[in-house]
């Protein structure tokens, strides 16, 4: 899927293993997000943000608190000065879902202009 497309889809509440997605599907969901790597054995997507100064980086974090809050699906964030990175992580599945590839993908349509 494209990460136009999965920018335009929800999250729902996916919980047990059976949402988990298998190596395969991640890699070919990951090959279309530029600058999202795997990370934690597989079971995570992380990406660094960079900014040019705090307000633009507390800017991005509110904008992806609030699309968190309203996907109820919520990143790991660690941010410094000029930075944020964003983390996504099924806990309810143990893994990588399908939300975190709305959720990265919702990430990099709230930046596009
Ligand atoms: C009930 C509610 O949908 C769940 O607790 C959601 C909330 N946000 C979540 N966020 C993340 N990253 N993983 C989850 O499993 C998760 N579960």
């Amino acid at each position: 899927m494209r990460i136009d497309d999965l920018a335009q889809q929800h999250c729902i509440p996916r919980s047990g293993s059976e949402h988990a997605l298998d190596a395969a599907a991640v890699a070919g969901l990951l090959a279309g997000m530029p600058g999202w790597s795997l990370v934690n054995d597989g079971k995570a997507i992380v990406k660094d943000f960079r900014f040019d100064d705090f307000h633009r980086t507390l800017g991005f974090i509110n904008a992806v608190g609030f699309m968190a809050n309203r996907e109820d699906h919520h990143p790991d964030l660690e941010a410094g000065y000029g930075h944020c990175q964003v983390l996504w992580s099924t806990h309810d599945v143990g893994g990588l879902s399908l939300n975190d590839f709305i959720c990265a993908a919702r990430v990099e349509a709230l930046l596009a202009r």
